[in-house]
């Protein structure tokens, strides 16, 4: 994982809360004895503000309100985690924190039945509009002929975006005897049957609803998927519904088809730039508005801080947690399978690194026997730390190897199979750079740990740790002896030695434990020897 696991009294970790949380949400954290956690509160910063506060910050905790730029992020030189109390983290420059091996998580469930009850009241609000109704007798007018609603009862209600909050709002919607149709390309139709409801595409939706709400986080591919094409086909005098994400929805296109009449209210609970206090939708009387309190209740807001505060926790003392938004999330017991096989893995991308001097352009790891029936992905993320450990150091971590690799152009690939060839577990790794192609294969021997079991198809038993040193050479007489000599020569004492050979007078390999390091110069004396066609130093 991203971090080490922190021993009482060794380190303070320094946590932001950056915005408003509930009291009693971040109670876990105050309680906290086991680590030493120095929180601070510090809400409503500038942007500049905040990048001047956190410098040596360890964890940051924010809801909506700020945003976590790449500017902050690169300012907070300390900074291991992230902490969304709430869903969205479209607040959070998620592509920078990974870039920095920085985990983000958020708290997915907390706040899902207080954006459902939003919603309900949202639509029931317009449905007989409770606010213009409210707004015209505070001012002293009892109007009751310019608030005739209409019912809930029998109309359609179209869903987009059937997650966690579009399930419920359904389920809600349903029990005031409305009919549901929705759209979400995870909606099966069993799912569809069990919720009760109609899976229809998105122009399906918009054709049938007289209520039309939309449940999706803000991607490329949900932004204006309510536009000006889709208020065309949808019933005259429908009532749209937004509690998710501002943008989702096209602003200027609700905007003209309000005036148009073709739409007869919308309930606004976000907006594409908030606080939107000056808002041109705001004017209209048939728009009805709360500025983004969705996930505003006093359950959510506890709810969700509790999650965020037991991630930090957990994060460490376990080095996991429960809901990483940029990082695959491995059940606790998964991760106990493969978790002997981390330093191994990452050993043996650490051979091959220092096997080669040109870029990888694939990496091919294949899994072998017991572990290949784990969930392998921290074991490839592992392999590519030590692959990437001479150029990124200790920067690289579980968070952003695989983005790292990627972004210099290496292909991943990934094989198991359940045969390992005589071992109960084999990591074999493969890497192809442009003229050149390596291969380490690894185990683990029970009772007996790490081993190094084949280099360059060439079969040894190598314990990987310290001083190696790797050599290629001709299958002749005295070849071992004078490599024993010369490093005797430089005051190199040679703790274990291994060598291995194709055939009879061919190719070979000698893997040497060596006491000491061994520098680029030994290994030109090394290397003019007769028959020796490659030696590296190896550092594990
Ligand atoms: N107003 C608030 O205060 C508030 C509170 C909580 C959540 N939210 C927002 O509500 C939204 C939904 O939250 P959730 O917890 O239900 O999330 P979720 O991840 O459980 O559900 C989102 C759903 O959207 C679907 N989806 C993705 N792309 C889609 C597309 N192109 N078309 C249709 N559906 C698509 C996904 O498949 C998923 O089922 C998020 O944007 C979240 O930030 C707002
Ligand atoms: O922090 C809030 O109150 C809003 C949270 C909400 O928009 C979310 O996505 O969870």
């Amino acid at each position: 994982m991203a971090t080490e696991v922190i021993e009482k009294g060794t380190k303070t970790i320094n946590v932001f809360i950056a915005d408003p949380l509930s009291e009693d949400g971040i109670f876990p954290l105050r309680q906290e004895t086991e680590l030493d956690l120095n929180i601070i509160i510090d809400t409503g910063l500038a942007p500049e503000e905040l990048i001047a506060k956190i410098a040596n910050v360890d964890v940051l905790l924010v809801r909506s309100q700020t945003t976590v730029t790449r500017e902050v992020i690169e300012a907070a030189k300390n900074l291991k985690l992230i902490g969304r109390a709430g869903v969205g983290v479209d607040n959070i420059d998620l592509t920078a924190a990974t870039e920095h091996g920085i985990i983000v998580v958020n708290a997915p469930d907390g706040n899902t039945n207080s954006a459902a009850e939003h919603t309900i009241a949202m639509m029931t609000s317009l449905a007989r509009y409770i606010p213009q109704a409210f707004n015209t007798l505070k001012n002293g007018k009892w109007d009751r002929k310019s608030y005739v609603g209409v019912e809930l009862k029998n109309k359609t209600l179209g869903v987009i975006g059937m997650g966690r909050i579009g399930a419920e709002v359904a389920y809600r919607a349903k029990g005031q005897r409305m009919n549901v149709i929705a759209y979400d390309p995870f909606l099966t139709e069993e799912r569809a049957k069990e919720l009760g409801i109609t899976k229809g595409t998105v122009d399906e939706v918009c054709a049938a609803a007289e209520f039309i709400t939309v449940h999706t986080p803000l991607l490329p591919e949900t932004r204006n998927i309510i536009n000006k094409e889709r208020f065309a086909i949808m019933k005259d005098g429908v009532r749209i519904i937004n509690c998710a994400r501002g943008g989702i929805i096209n602003e200027d296109d609700l905007y003209d088809a309000i005036v148009a009449g073709k739409v007869a209210g919308a309930a606004l609970d976000v907006f594409v730039e908030e606080p939107a206090t000056d808002h041109k939708l705001l004017t209209l009387p048939q728009v009805i508005a709360t500025p983004h309190l969705g996930a505003s209740t006093v359950e959510a807001q506890e709810s969700v801080a509790v999650d965020v505060s037991n991630d930090i926790i957990k994060f460490y003392k376990t080095g996991t947690v429960t809901n990483p938004v940029n990082m695959p999330s491995i059940p606790k017991e998964k991760l106990a399978q493969v978790e002997p096989f981390f330093a191994l893995a990452e050993k043996l991308g650490k051979f091959l690194i220092q096997v080669t001097e040109e870029g990888i352009q694939q990496l091919n790891i294949s899994y072998a026997g017991e572990v290949a029936n784990f969930d392998v992905r921290p074991l490839t993320a592992n392999a590519i730390k030590g692959l990437l450990s001479t150029n990124h150091g200790s920067h690289v971590n579980d968070v952003n190897a695989r983005y790292l690799a990627e972004r210099i152009g290496m292909q991943i690939n990934e094989h198991k199979t359940t045969t390992a060839k005589g071992f109960t577990n084999l990591i074999t790794v493969e890497i192809i750079t442009e003229t050149e192609k390596h291969t380490v294969a690894g185990t683990l021997l029970n009772g007996l740990g790490a081993r190094i079991v084949k280099v360059e198809g060439f079969v040894v038993d190598v314990v990987p740790e310290g001083n190696l040193l790797y050599i290629k050479n001709q299958d002749k007489p005295g070849s071992i002896g004078r490599v024993a000599t010369k490093l005797a020569e430089k005051d190199i004492n040679i703790a274990t030695m291994q060598v291995g050979r194709d055939h009879v007078g061919g190719s070979a390999v000698m893997m040497l434990a060596v006491d000491n390091e061994v520098t680029t110069e030994d290994l030109v004396y090394v290397a003019q020897l007769e028959n020796i066609d490659e030696v590296k130093a190896i550092s594990l």
